[in-house]
């Protein structure tokens, strides 16, 4: 908890949502979250305990056994074409809350808030959909089925690079499937998720149907231990992810997991060089490199290494740093100063460890972004797969560039990682391209071209990237349980002794 100053208490003071009802913490505790553009506070946010996620999960349980499972399926997914809706006009608004609050640019916060509402228009075209099956019978006299039921309360916890969208990689399916949702946003960025909770009410959700919980780490631990909640989907680091699912087991709630990665973005020789430097920026300088998803490891064919790397390095060097809510800069700064600080110690180490640093790697000297968290887009060259730059995830602008000869070394130091999240493949020969596509252990493979999204492709990692997959239609089924029902239509008395 933070402690409010006269002057914060002057802040735009947000209000938590529990069953309806906008509250306070039952303490009075507040968080303060600060603009990494400025590096001010801006507003401040409940800063929930444990009664308060208890009140939470109360309100949602409510929800599941009332109104919300009262309803039809038909009528739950109106509910959520109507906050498409709303949130098609309030997209606006929404992303400059979000920009401030995490500094990422309003101009990739625009589009994704273009594109969010697709996530409820799909979900809610589903929640009617979602059939279970009659097996053809195996048993003479007996008719079986199956159900796809709601698994429950939902507990839905938002890491801060991008809270709006990775909320609704997990409400949109999980209020498909008739559930009920506590979400908790990440300490340093709930404003967003909020402001979006302003929409719910508007869109006909009975109350308790969608929850917020701000807070730090006691809400998010009562959350995952709360015995009540059915279901963690967690989008965070891998370590926080580990103590999750540990913590989730103690009662057996069932978990899926977003977690970190460290991702190769691969260009061949024959790759048209200007798509592949485009998409080698996009990689790593988009959202300053803080997505789990970043092409944080840029393999390149020796043959055309040097040209590949200067020729980044020339567009990184004259990438626009400045305020997020201005739409011509190109990069923002950190989310936090903790991870402003953790960046330029993996830089530092990696000088270090004899890395050479071709650009970069240095907060930027210009007046106007000295109050930001601002690094500076960053290339490390002379690297191998082994150095800690190019096995950790970072979370920042920094490219660790490392060199193969064959499609066969290629492929081995992609996989020498223990995430699995996304790849990048360049390469015009649509041969190696399948034949990369498929020999890659990760949950994406995006080949000439990077970072692409949508609501109806799943997303998710192999190895310590994660566990479960969200978007597409199976993301449903991450918040459902399947019940078979069997029912005899003889009229015959069974041996009790005998398995039917
Ligand atoms: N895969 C991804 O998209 C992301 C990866 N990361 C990686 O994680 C690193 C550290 O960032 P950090 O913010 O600390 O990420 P965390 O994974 O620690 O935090 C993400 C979310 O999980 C919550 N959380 C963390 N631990 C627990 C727990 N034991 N029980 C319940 N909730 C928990 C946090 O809450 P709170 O902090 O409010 O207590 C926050 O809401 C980054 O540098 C980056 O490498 C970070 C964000 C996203
Ligand atoms: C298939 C791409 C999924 C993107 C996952 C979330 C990324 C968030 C971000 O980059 O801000």
């Amino acid at each position: 908890m933070t402690v409010p100053t006269s002057a914060d208490r002057q802040l735009p003071a947000y209000q938590m949502l529990i069953g309806g009802e906008w509250r306070d913490a039952s303490d009075g505790a507040r968080l303060i979250t600060v603009n990494p553009f400025t590096g001010k506070s801006w507003a401040t946010a409940p800063d929930a305990g444990e009664q308060d996620v208890d009140a939470a999960v109360a309100a949602a349980s409510a929800a599941l056994s009332g109104p919300w499972t009262a309803m039809t399926a038909s009528e739950r997914g109106a509910c959520m074409r109507r906050l498409a809706q709303l949130l098609r006009e309030r997209g606006p608004a929404l992303a400059e809350v979000e920009t401030t609050d995490n500094g990422k640019l309003l101009r990739e916060m625009s589009g994704q808030m273009a594109s969010l509402p697709d996530w409820y228009d799909y979900f809610g075209g589903l929640a009617d959909k979602i059939e279970g099956a009659t097996p053809p019978p195996t048993k003479a006299n007996v008719f079986t089925y199956t159900r796809h039921e709601p698994i429950g309360v939902v507990g839905a916890i938002l890491p801060w690079n991008s809270p709006l969208l990775l909320m609704s990689f997990k409400v949109a399916p999980a209020l498909a499937a008739g559930c009920t949702v506590v979400v908790k946003p990440a300490e340093q960025t709930p404003i967003s998720t909020l402001a979006f909770a302003q929409l719910f009410e508007e869109a006909g959700f009975p109350p308790g149907v969608f929850n917020v919980v701000t807070g730090g780490r006691t809400a998010g631990a009562r959350l995952v231990s709360h015995p009540d909640v059915a279901k963690i989907a967690f989008t965070g680091s891998t370590e926080s992810g580990i103590h999750v699912m540990k913590s989730a087991a103690d009662h057996l709630a069932r978990v899926t997991l977003e977690l970190g990665g460290k991702s190769p973005n691969i260009v061949f020789d024959d790759a048209d060089l200007d798509a592949a430097i485009n998409g080698v920026l996009s990689g790593i300088y988009a959202a300053s490199g803080q997505t789990c998803i970043a092409g944080s490891r840029l393999l390149v064919q020796r043959t055309i290494h040097d040209e590949l790397v200067a020729r980044v390095a020339a567009r990184a060097r004259t990438i626009r740093l400045g305020d997020p809510l201005d739409l011509s800069s190109e990069m923002g700064p950190c989310a936090t100063i903790e991870q402003l600080e953790k960046v330029m110690l993996f830089v530092e180490r990696a000088r270090a460890d004899g890395l050479k640093v071709l650009c970069g790697g240095q907060r930027p000297t210009a007046p106007e972004l000295a109050e930001g968290y601002f690094y500076e887009p960053t290339i490390v060259t002379g690297a191998n797969n082994g150095h800690e730059i190019a096995r950790e995830e970072i979370f920042g602008p920094v490219l660790t560039v490392i060199p193969f000869d064959s499609e066969a070394e290629a492929i081995e130091i992609a996989n020498d990682t223990r995430f699995g999240l996304g790849a990048g493949v360049w390469t015009t020969d649509i041969k190696r391209a399948h034949r990369m596509a498929h020999a890659i252990r990760a949950g994406s493979v995006w080949v000439n071209c990077y970072r692409m999204l949508t609501y109806n492709m799943p997303f998710g990692g192999y190895k310590m990237s994660g566990i479960g997959r969200e978007n597409g239609l199976d993301a449903v089924h991450e918040y459902t349980e399947t019940k078979g029902v069997w029912i005899d239509l003889s009229n015959e008395s069974r041996d009790p002794f005998v398995m039917g």
